[in-house]
């Protein structure tokens, strides 16, 4: 029998990590987090060590925690390390114990880690929670990020506001006059009922599946209903500028629409004008430079009777944590967003955590009650809990909308294959290629040059930046009038916003960086544009950093134009709205040019036409969430691109999992306050 290998001493797995961040297998950050809690505790085991540096490495991919039965049962399952590292981890692994027991202990013994369940809490830098069987391990500050919005989710998910029923139900016959389909349901309806009665709900659903349009007839619920409608105070907020103008938009159209429509009933006009500016949730928060800590907060809460957030998949835990907490207790928060989205870059899938239970309903019967009494909706039985333990306060308060209305050609249909894992068929429908509704196309295995080649191609059969090159071309000759040269900036920025290459990456050739330099290179070449520097007239660029001097936030997309009167040098104009912004070229430092941008920050705008690029070193970026996100983006075209063959397949099968213990922590409080949930028995005369 082999002898058991020698247990690693805490210095041999420091000598380690210092050896995998010099391998660029680690992060420095995530090594020197372990060498702290070694200077902090001398008696920290090994094991703490090396939990510690993956814990802080996992932060970095947006996990909120490590669920250590994994690390310890195969730390490349946590790690995915190429296979040529495999050999010094395992061989560390080894070393190091087995049983998952020993590992919580050691944990559990260090007076740097808390054990959550524990009424001593001295500030420790580490949080031991899950459960016996599941331990996770936290930094600090994401265990209480969970805990407080878990907390706050539930108690405003858990007190029901006082509704009638009857009055609801004839204002949703009113703002929804079509009758729903016989055998459908109608989870618009729904949705609206839903928010009415409590302080936080979730709408989700797909592109074009009506949740802009569902708000905008909430609020006009709200405003029918609330005991002094002119006192209503509403905010508008979404994670980015653009998102946040664009929800603003749709708002007041619809609003402007209903108006109309109800024909005087309720003075809609006079309530778009009560819906202050869409807002960034920075902006609205009140961030402040060189500090965490936002302006508003429990202390100071935000002024606001309802708060409707957009493209909430992208709101990340210390935000989502941060904007409960400063809501006021009184307030309605609604969270728009599509649940299968890309999560944000930093720590936390809130909103995918959230909707855990969306597809599958998992109301209870009373919600069913409801359902019919104030919204006429009669709940399929196949959407109600089985049992107790399903029915969190959360679901409760989720409606997912289930039917696109401008998304149900091919480029919808492959967005659902890749959604529902399915790469064949993701691949027979690119293969197919064009379809009635939408045309789709595909390279894979193609050399780089291929995708600037088809992004200024001018007989490309689909719009590029052909279009955009036009556009330029047709500048009126100087000296023009100012409203012959908005016209024109106009023009511009409209063709720019008809297509765009999204990429998985930033660097290399199938990046960011180098198809922005090659697309670049190749419009100059046709004479489109003369780079000469860093500016140039047809320079698109994407803020980077969110300047509330200039107005101008991060995903913000503009373009660089000579200002109207001649000599008066570049300036880049932003759509703000149906509005035209100007910032002069010096006073932009945060910006990057904008050909190609990353998937994740397209969240929120939508193309003519969408190119999705896919480079082979992409590795676990490449998730089925971006392939689906990239889709998401097209309205009539989509082209893939990919650097080799298989990777769109190695995509769609691979769903991100973001490690988080959030869903744990709300399970816990709905034990401790169980929604009500009568016998099946009961439920017979709201089911269909
Ligand atoms: N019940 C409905 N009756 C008629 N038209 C509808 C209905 N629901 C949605 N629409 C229309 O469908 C289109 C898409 O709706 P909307 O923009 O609200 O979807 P969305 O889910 O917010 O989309 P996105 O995710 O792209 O923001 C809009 O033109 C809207 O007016």
């Amino acid at each position: 029998m082999a002898a058991a290998p020698i247990a690693a001493t805490a210095a041999e797995v420091l000598d380690s990590l210092r050896a995998w961040s010099e391998q660029g297998l680690l992060r420095h950050l995530d090594t020197a987090m372990a060498r702290f809690i070694a200077t902090q505790d001398a008696n920290a085991a090994p094991a703490l060590l090396a939990a510690t540096a993956v814990l802080v490495q996992m932060e970095g991919r947006g996990h909120s925690c490590l669920p250590l039965a994994m690390l310890v049962a195969d730390p490349n399952a946590v790690l995915a390390w190429p296979t040529e590292a495999l050999e010094g981890l395992n061989a560390l692994w080894a070393r190091l114990p087995r049983p998952l027991a020993q590992w919580r202990q050691a944990l559990a013994d260090s007076p740097l880690v808390r054990v959550a369940d524990s009424a001593v809490d001295q500030g420790q830098p580490l949080v031991l929670g899950g459960s016996a069987q599941e331990p996770l391990l936290y930094l600090r500050r994401y265990w209480d990020y969970e805990r407080q919005v878990a907390a706050q989710i539930t108690a405003r998910s858990t007190a029901a506001l006082a509704v009638d029923g009857p009055t609801t139900r004839d204002w949703l016959g009113k703002l929804f006059p079509a009758a729903p389909e016989p055998g459908t349901c109608d989870w618009q309806r729904l949705a609206c009922a839903v928010a009415l009665r409590g302080r936080f709900s979730v709408i989700t659903g797909g592109p074009g599946t009506g949740k802009t349009y569902t708000a905008a007839r909430l609020l006009a619920l709200l405003f029918a209903t609330a005991p002094e409608p002119e006192r209503l105070r509403v905010a508008l907020a979404a994670p980015t500028g653009k998102a946040a103008a664009r929800l603003k938009q749709s708002i007041d159209v619809s609003l402007k629409e209903l108006h109309k429509s109800l024909g005087g009933l309720l003075d809609l006009e006079a309530l778009v004008k009560r819906v202050g500016a869409a807002r960034t949730l920075h902006s609205l928060l009140g961030a402040r430079p060189d500090t965490r800590a936002f302006a508003f907060h429990h202390g100071r809460p935000l002024d606001v009777d309802v708060l409707i957030v957009d493209e909430a998949s992208m709101i990340h835990l210390e935000m989502m944590a941060a904007l409960l907490d400063a809501l006021p207790p009184t307030a309605r928060v609604v969270f728009l967003g599509d649940k299968d989205q890309l999560a944000s870059v930093e720590a936390g899938a809130v909103l995918g955590d959230l909707c855990r239970s969306a597809e599958a309903g998992h109301y209870t019967a009373e919600t069913a009650r409801y359902a019919l009494e104030a919204a006429g909706v009669q709940l399929p039985a196949a959407y109600l809990a089985n049992d107790a333990d399903q029915a969190l306060p959360l679901a409760q308060q989720t409606v997912m909308l289930r039917t696109s209305r401008r998304f149900g050609g091919p480029i919808g249909q492959l967005a659902e294959a890749v959604n529902t894992g399915e790469s064949s068929r993701a691949l027979a429908l690119l293969h197919a290629g064009t379809q009635d509704g939408g045309v789709l196309r595909m390279r894979e295995g193609a050399p780089a040059q291929t995708v600037w080649q088809m992004a200024v191609a001018r007989d490309a059969g689909v719009v590029n930046y052909q279009a955009f090159a036009q556009a330029l071309a047709a500048r009126p000759p100087q000296p023009m009038a100012a409203e012959v040269h908005t016209d024109w900036v106009r023009s511009v920025l409209k063709a720019f916003e008809r297509f765009r290459l999204l990429c998985a990456v930033r660097e290399g050739d199938w990046g960011v960086a180098g198809i922005n330099r090659a697309v670049e290179k190749a419009l100059a070449a046709q004479g489109a544009i003369s780079p000469r520097g860093e500016w140039y007239a047809g320079r698109p660029v994407m803020v980077t950093r969110n300047d509330t001097a200039l107005g101008v936030f991060n995903g913000d997309i503009g373009v660089a134009l000579p200002a109207a009167t001649a000599g008066a040098g570049l300036r880049v104009y932003f759509m703000d709205g149906p509005e035209l912004r100007a910032v002069g070229v010096s006073r932009l430092a945060q910006v990057e040019t904008a050909f190609a941008m990353t998937v994740h920050k397209s969240q929120g705008s939508e193309f003519e036409h969408t190119a999705l690029v896919l480079s082979a070193h992409a590795g676990s970026v490449l998730g089925r969430e971006l392939v689906y996100t990239g889709i998401t983006r097209a309205r009539e075209a989509f082209t893939l691109l990919a650097q080799a063959p298989g990777l769109l397949a190695t995509a769609v099968k691979s769903p991100t999992l973001r490690a988080s213990g959030l869903l744990r922590f709300l399970e816990q409080l709905a034990q401790a306050a169980p929604a009500a949930s009568p016998p099946q028995d009961e439920l017979a005369p709201w089911l269909d």
